[in-house]
C-alpha cells in the first residue's frame, strides 16, 4: 500500500469531526473524500500530507508510520490546496514554475506548454494571475499537475469553479496519473468524479 490509514480520529477546535477513519491506497487507486461544508475534509487532507497531527489513530506511508516517514511521504506528495497558492504577480507558466521550484521539480518550456493547452490557459500564458478569473486561476494552479513527476497528489477539491471542459481535462489527467501507477487523494461536494469509472475507494461522512 502507499497511503494507509487506522483508527484515524480528527477533531479541530475541542471537538470531534470524525472518527476511526480506516482505509488502503495502493498504487493506481484513488480515494475520494465526501461529505457536508465543515465536517473535515479540508482537515483530513491536510492531516494526510503530515501538516496536522491526527487526534488519534496510525498513518502510513509505504509501510512506514507518520511522523517517521512525514519526511519521504512530502517529498513523493503533490498537494493542492482550498487555496491555489499561486502569486496575482504571476502569468500561468511562471506560476507552474515557481511551485515547482518549491518543492525541487523542473519541468521544460515543451512540458508548461502542452499543460496550459491541455487546461485552455494558452490564451492566457501572458496574462497575470490577479487579472484572471477565479475558475482560469483554479486551471493555472492545476497546471502543476500536468508536469509534477510526484506520484502521490492530494487535491482539495480540484473541480470546484472548473467549466465542462476544465473538468474534463483534470479527470483525464487524474486518469493517466493512476494508470502510470500514481495515487490520489480528492474531495469533492458533487458526484462528477463517481461517474468517470475510475478506480476509486469513498470516504464519506457528515
Ligand atoms: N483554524 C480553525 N480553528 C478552529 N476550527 C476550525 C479552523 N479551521 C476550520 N475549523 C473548523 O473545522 C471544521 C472542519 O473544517 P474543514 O475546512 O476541514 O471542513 P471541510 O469539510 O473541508 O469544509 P468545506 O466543505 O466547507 O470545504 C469546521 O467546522 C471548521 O469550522
Amino acid at each position: 500500500m502507499s497511503l494507509a490509514a487506522e483508527g484515524l480520529a480528527l477533531g479541530r477546535g475541542g471537538r470531534w469531526l470524525v472518527r476511526d477513519i480506516g482505509f488502503e491506497l495502493a498504487p493506481g487507486h484513488a480515494l475520494l473524500v465526501q461529505g457536508s461544508n465543515g465536517c473535515g475534509k479540508s482537515t483530513l487532507l491536510r492531516t494526510l500530507c503530515g501538516l496536522r497531527a491526527p487526534q488519534a489513530g496510525t498513518l502510513r506511508w509505504r509501510g512506514r508510520a507518520l511522523p517517521q516517514a512525514t519526511a519521504d511521504l512530502q517529498a513523493n506528495l503533490a498537494y493542492l490546496g482550498h487555496a491555489d497558492a499561486t502569486s496575482g504577480e504571476l502569468a500561468p507558466p511562471e506560476n507552474v514554475r515557481s511551485l515547482l521550484a518549491l518543492t525541487g521539480e523542473a519541468c521544460t518550456d515543451d512540458e508548461i506548454d502542452a499543460a496550459l493547452h491541455a487546461l485552455g490557459l494558452a490564451a492566457y500564458r501572458h496574462v497575470r494571475g490577479r487579472a484572471l478569473s477565479p475558475g482560469l486561476r483554479r486551471r493555472a494552479a492545476l497546471a502543476r499537475f500536468w508536469v509534477t513527476r510526484r506520484p502521490l497528489w492530494v487535491l482539495d477539491e480540484p473541480l470546484a469553479g472548473l467549466d465542462d471542459h476544465a473538468t474534463r481535462a483534470v479527470v483525464d489527467r487524474v486518469r493517466t496519473h493512476l494508470r502510470a501507477g500514481g495515487c490520489a487523494v480528492l474531495s469533492c461536494h458533487t458526484d462528477t468524479w463517481t461517474r468517470t469509472e475510475l478506480p476509486l475507494h469513498r470516504l464519506r461522512w457528515s
